[in-house]
C-alpha cells in the first residue's frame, strides 16, 4: 500500500489567488504591498526557494525586490540592509534566507527586522508572540505545515505529532502551531535517543531536518501522516524530502516533494506580505 499524497498545490493556488486580490486593492488604493528577500547565501534550497518567492510575487502582482549581498557578506552589512528596510516606506515585508554567512544566527539577525514587517516570523519578538499565543507572523514554513494538514481534514486535537528539527525557521514554530490546535507534541533532532523509537509512536510526523531520506521505513507508524518540509536538491537539478521512499510506503499519507509544502510555503509569504501592507 502506498500513502494518500497530500498535494499542497489547490491549498497553495487559493492562498495566491486571496493574495492577489487583496494586493490589487491595496494598488488601486495607492499602498502598493512589496516584499524584500535579503539572501547572503549560495544555499541550493535557498535559490528554490526566491525563485518560487519572485515568480509567484509576479504572478499576484506583488513587487518584490531580491537584495542579494553574497555569500561572503559581513554580518554588520547584512543588519545595516535590514534596518534600512525596515525604514522603508516603500516595503511592506522582509524575509531573510537561510543558511546565513559566517556563521551568523537568525535569531540574532533578524532582530533587526521590525515585527510588522517581519513576514517570515524571523524576530525573536515575533516568535516569542508566537509562543505565547500572541498575533503574530508566523515562520511561512511553519504555518504550511498545518495549513496543509488542516486543508486535508486531518485530525490534529488529542493527537501525537512529532516534529523532527528544533530549527527556528521550523521545527520550533511548528511544534507551537500543533500545541495551539490541542495536538501532544514531540520535538526531536539529531541528539535524540533512538530516534525511530520516538518517531514511530507518531500519528503524525514532521520531518524537517533538512537531509534526503534521512526519515526510513522503520522511523514511521504505519498508517501514519506524514508532513515531508525537506527540500534537498539533488545532483540532477531536481528536488527531494527528507522522507525515504520505504517510508512512503508505510505512511497512510505524505505530502510530496515538490508539490506539498513548498508551494504552500511560497503562497504564505505572500498572504503574509499583503497583510502587513495593509496594516
Ligand atoms: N528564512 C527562511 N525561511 C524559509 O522558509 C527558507 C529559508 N530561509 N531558506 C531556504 C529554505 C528552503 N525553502 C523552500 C521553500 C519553498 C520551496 C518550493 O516552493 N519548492 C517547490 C519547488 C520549486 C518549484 O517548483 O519552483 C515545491 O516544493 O514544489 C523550496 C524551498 C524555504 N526556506
Amino acid at each position: 500500500m502506498s500513502a494518500r499524497p497530500l498535494s499542497g498545490r489547490d491549498l497553495a493556488a487559493a492562498i495566491r489567488t486571496d493574495a492577489a486580490e487583496r494586493a490589487a486593492e491595496l494598488a488601486a488604493a495607492g499602498r502598493p504591498a512589496k516584499l524584500a528577500v535579503v539572501t547572503a547565501t549560495a544555499d541550493e534550497s535557498s535559490a528554490w526557494y526566491v525563485r518560487s518567492i519572485v515568480t509567484a510575487a509576479g504572478k499576484a502582482g506583488i513587487a518584490c525586490e531580491v537584495v542579494d549581498l553574497g555569500p561572503e557578506a559581513p554580518v554588520a552589512e547584512i543588519r545595516e540592509r535590514l534596518e534600512s528596510l525596515s525604514a522603508d516606506d516603500q516595503v511592506s515585508g522582509i524575509i531573510l534566507q537561510t543558511p546565513l554567512p559566517g556563521g551568523a544566527k537568525l535569531e540574532d539577525l533578524a532582530s533587526a527586522i521590525v515585527p510588522a514587517k517581519d513576514v517570515d516570523g524571523a524576530n525573536p519578538l515575533s516568535l516569542g508572540r508566537l509562543a505565547a499565543g500572541l498575533p503574530a507572523f508566523a515562520p511561512a514554513t511553519a504555518e504550511a505545515v498545518v495549513r496543509i494538514l488542516e486543508h486535508h481534514g486531518v485530525e490534529l486535537a488529542g493527537r501525537h505529532a512529532v516534529v523532527v528539527g528544533r530549527s527556528t525557521v521550523v521545527g520550533k514554530p511548528a511544534a507551537h502551531l500543533l500545541l495551539d490546535r490541542h495536538a501532544t507534541v514531540t520535538v526531536c533532532h539529531s541528539r535524540t535517543a533512538d530516534l525511530p523509537a520516538v518517531t514511530s509512536a507518531g500519528d503524525i510526523l514532521v520531518a524537517a531536518v533538512g537531509r534526503a531520506g534521512l526519515i526510513t521505513a522503520e522511523h514511521v507508524k504505519p498508517g501514519a501522516v506524514v508532513v515531508d518540509v525537506g527540500t534537498n536538491p539533488t545532483e540532477d537539478g531536481g528536488l527531494v524530502g527528507d522522507v525515504a521512499p520505504a517510508a512512503a510506503e508505510r505512511a497512510g499519507a505524505l505530502t510530496p516533494v515538490p508539490g506539498g509544502v513548498g508551494p504552500v510555503t511560497t503562497a504564505l509569504l505572500l498572504q503574509h506580505t499583503v497583510r502587513a501592507a495593509r496594516e
